[in-house]
């Protein structure tokens, strides 16, 4: 495996198929690569299967060991499928989706060998659901819940972005979850370094807090040092109490009630564990989600370019956090000179 000058060993790769998406979120960083608003079409721009394909073969050599499909909206690639089944074995593959077309295509995914879904939820009504999403499409979003869990995909992490617009929904939302089987819930802090409108972000911290006196059992992550907050349900009591340790805990466990914080904003402990490199729909390596001062070119996509391409992005990338943020004698965060025209 390999792994950066920050003894970061990279594990994983997180593909990005489209910058198209049939929703416009308001808060959306789309992976760092602006305005999800065009043309619904496929476009010239995007790999192609087979680069997508060669790009996860060279990864599996580095021993990379999962792969995630991100975008824009990854469905709306028709041959995600055929990406699914072609990805090199030992590999763990999982989708980040809005969920709209998971009804009819999640068990195609399924048996084309998806692992796990994650599909974005930040609200239980329609109205709630529209004003964050711009769409009206609530609906198919939970058909498509239901047809992940009916392909058997269990569990199905819901993605809520909390933000001022959201942070009342948390409450219900950790019911929602507690209460129904096959679900988990991931709460990812607003990140205003891509999307801006800093002034739309809540103190995580207070959400930690009142989990922290809802939950029975707490563990902490390894990756990212995120943390883990069991609410109701049987695993919580089995557990013991509230304790915590410093496993990673089994992301495929299915028992309800599981709630994971995603905090990365000025978190520089979140970045030291940070595992994973990036890939554009354009193809471009990217060894951080903030930046986009650092992307590498994989050439016309040959074995020896990719492997070439990923060696050097996986020796430059560095914590953002921490290394080209840090602090200036004002406690704010600044980047760090050593960075600026690289
Ligand atoms: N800054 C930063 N944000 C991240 C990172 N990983 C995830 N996030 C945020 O969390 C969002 C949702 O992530 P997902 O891709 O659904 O899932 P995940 O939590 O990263 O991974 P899994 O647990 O493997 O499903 C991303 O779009 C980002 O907003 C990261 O490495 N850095
Ligand atoms: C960019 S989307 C791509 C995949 C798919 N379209 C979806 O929405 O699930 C990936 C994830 O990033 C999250 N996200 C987008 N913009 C964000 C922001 N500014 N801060 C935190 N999370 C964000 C979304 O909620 C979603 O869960
Ligand atoms: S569905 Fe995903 S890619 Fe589309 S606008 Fe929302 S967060 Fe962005
Ligand atoms: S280094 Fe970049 S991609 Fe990794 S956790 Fe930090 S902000 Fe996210």
């Amino acid at each position: 495996m390999l792994v950066d000058q920050f003894g970061r060993e990279v594990s994983g790769v997180r593909v990005s198929l489209t910058d198209r998406c049939n929703f416009d979120c308001v808060y959306c960083h789309n992976e760092g690569l602006g305005d999800t608003r065009g043309p619904m079409e496929p476009q010239d721009d995007e790999m192609s299967t087979d680069d997508v394909v060669r790009f996860l073969e060279v990864a599996r050599e580095f021993d990379v060991e999962a792969v995630k499909f991100t975008g824009g909206e990854p469905m709306l690639r028709d041959d995600l499928e055929e990406i699914v089944r072609r990805t090199p074995d030992g590999m763990e593959t999982s989708l980040t989706t809005n969920g709209t077309y998971l009804p009819g295509r999640a068990p195609g995914l399924v048996d084309a060998g998806l692992d796990r879904v994650n599909v974005s939820q930040d609200a239980l009504d329609q109205e709630a659901f529209a004003e964050v999403t711009q769409s009206g499409e609530y609906e198919a979003v939970i058909e498509g819940v239901e047809a992940a869990l009916d392909a058997g995909l269990q569990p199905v992490k819901l993605n809520m972005v909390v933000f001022e617009q959201t942070a009342g929904y948390v409450p219900e939302m950790v019911d929602h979850v507690a209460e129904n089987d096959g679900l988990q819930l991931q709460l990812i802090e607003y990140m205003p370094e891509l999307a801006g409108r800093p002034e739309w972000a809540v103190d995580i911290q207070r959400v930690h807090d009142w989990l922290e006196e809802q939950a029975e059992h707490v563990e902490q992550r390894e990756m990212h040092d995120r943390r883990r907050y069991w609410v109701g349900g049987s695993p919580a009591s089995e557990s013991g109490g509230n304790s915590s340790d410093s496993s990673d805990g089994d992301p495929t466990d299915d028992t309800g009630g599981m709630v994971e914080i995603v905090d990365p904003v000025g978190n520089a402990d979140f970045c030291a564990n940070c595992h994973r490199v990036r890939v554009t729909h354009e193809g471009y390596l990217k060894g951080c989600l903030n930046r986009n001062d650092d992307l590498r070119s994989m050439g016309e996509m040959t074995r020896p370019e990719i492997r070439d391409a990923f060696r050097e992005t996986v020796h430059e990338r560095v914590p953002y956090y921490g290394e080209y943020m840090i602090k200036d004698d004002d406690g704010e965060w600044t980047i760090n000179e050593e960075y600026i025209g690289v």
